[in-house]
């Protein structure tokens, strides 16, 4: 019997990124890529990130959370997720307050009385080293992608994970799956890439589509728009303080002065809940 049978999950959803909640503190065993490929499958459990929360490892935090996308690939970061997991825990314990910790670091979450998230996802990282990219390609804030020049420079960036950023005149007319599927793998990013598209609407106003490395194209990433805003911002587009409207939704995103914070604030919706079967997890050694 796979160890994941009979275990409760919550299916949720960040302004439609599609979120499963697997909460294993009570009982750990690992969630291996074949399991969440399983789980994600179309007649199962769509999901774009499995967020898999395991005892904590940090005095004051809540859990350790891994975060595996649907094609089974791990990521330090996801914006999205976590305010669905801090909803989900301040409704548990009834405290406002949350903090968890994942492999990008502390994640410091306050749940509004309105039902609205705010998560403190850390500062941005531009060194490529720390994207990161395969190359030293000089300011970071303005790359000419090898073979995409005609897409204009790209702004890159980690927020936790991997972010390439392109200002183009209108994101709505961008060919989001053929480019991204493209960049994603694109030998300047080694762990792969995270690809966004971001037209300024307003001088605090972002328009996005994402394509997510590990899901495909998705209807909002938490950390996207915290790179869109962060790169608006970096590039003399954008002040500080940013709306980013993805196809689910606005995140608001402040880029806090002194500690280089990003703060993001949003909604999250439960969908269903229930419980692991084994035909669920067909197929998985
Ligand atoms: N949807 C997420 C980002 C999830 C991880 C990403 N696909 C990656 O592999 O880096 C978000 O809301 O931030």
């Amino acid at each position: 019997m796979n160890p994941l049978a009979h275990r409760p999950f919550v299916k949720m959803n960040g302004l439609g990124n599609e979120i499963l909640v697997l909460d294993l503190r009570a009982d750990p065993v690992d969630v291996p890529p074949a399991a969440a490929r399983a789980l994600a499958r179309p007649s199962v459990l769509p999901f774009d990130q499995a967020m898999v929360l395991y005892p904590p490892r940090r005095a004051g935090t809540a859990a350790f959370v891994r975060i595996l996308n649907s094609d089974g690939s791990y990521s330090a970061a996801c914006g999205n997720g976590t305010r669905c997991i801090a909803a989900l825990e301040a409704q548990a314990t009834g405290a406002p307050h949350v903090l968890f910790e994942s492999e990008a670091g502390l994640l410091d979450c306050a749940v509004r009385a309105d039902g609205q998230v705010r998560v403190d996802m850390g500062a941005p990282r531009f060194a490529w080293t720390e994207i990161p990219l395969s190359r030293d390609v000089g300011d970071t804030a303005a790359v000419l992608v090898p073979g995409f020049e005609q897409l204009g420079p790209a702004s890159l960036v980690s927020m936790g994970n991997p972010h390439a950023v392109f200002f183009v005149p209108d994101a709505d007319r961008v060919d989001v799956e053929g480019l991204g599927a493209a960049l994603e793998h694109h030998p300047l990013f080694p762990e792969r890439a995270n690809i966004s598209f971001a037209s300024l609407t307003a001088p605090d106003r972002v328009r996005l589509h994402v394509w997510e490395r590990g899901a495909g194209r998705t209807r909002a990433c938490g950390t996207a728009a915290c790179a869109a805003a962060v790169s608006a911002a970096r590039t003399g587009r954008a002040g500080r303080a940013t709306t980013v409207t993805l196809p689910g939704g606005d995140l608001e995103i402040v880029w806090r002065e002194g500690d280089s914070h990003v703060l993001m604030t949003g909604p999250v919706a439960h969908e269903f809940s229930g419980t692991l079967t084994p035909a669920m997890l067909e197929d998985v050694a």
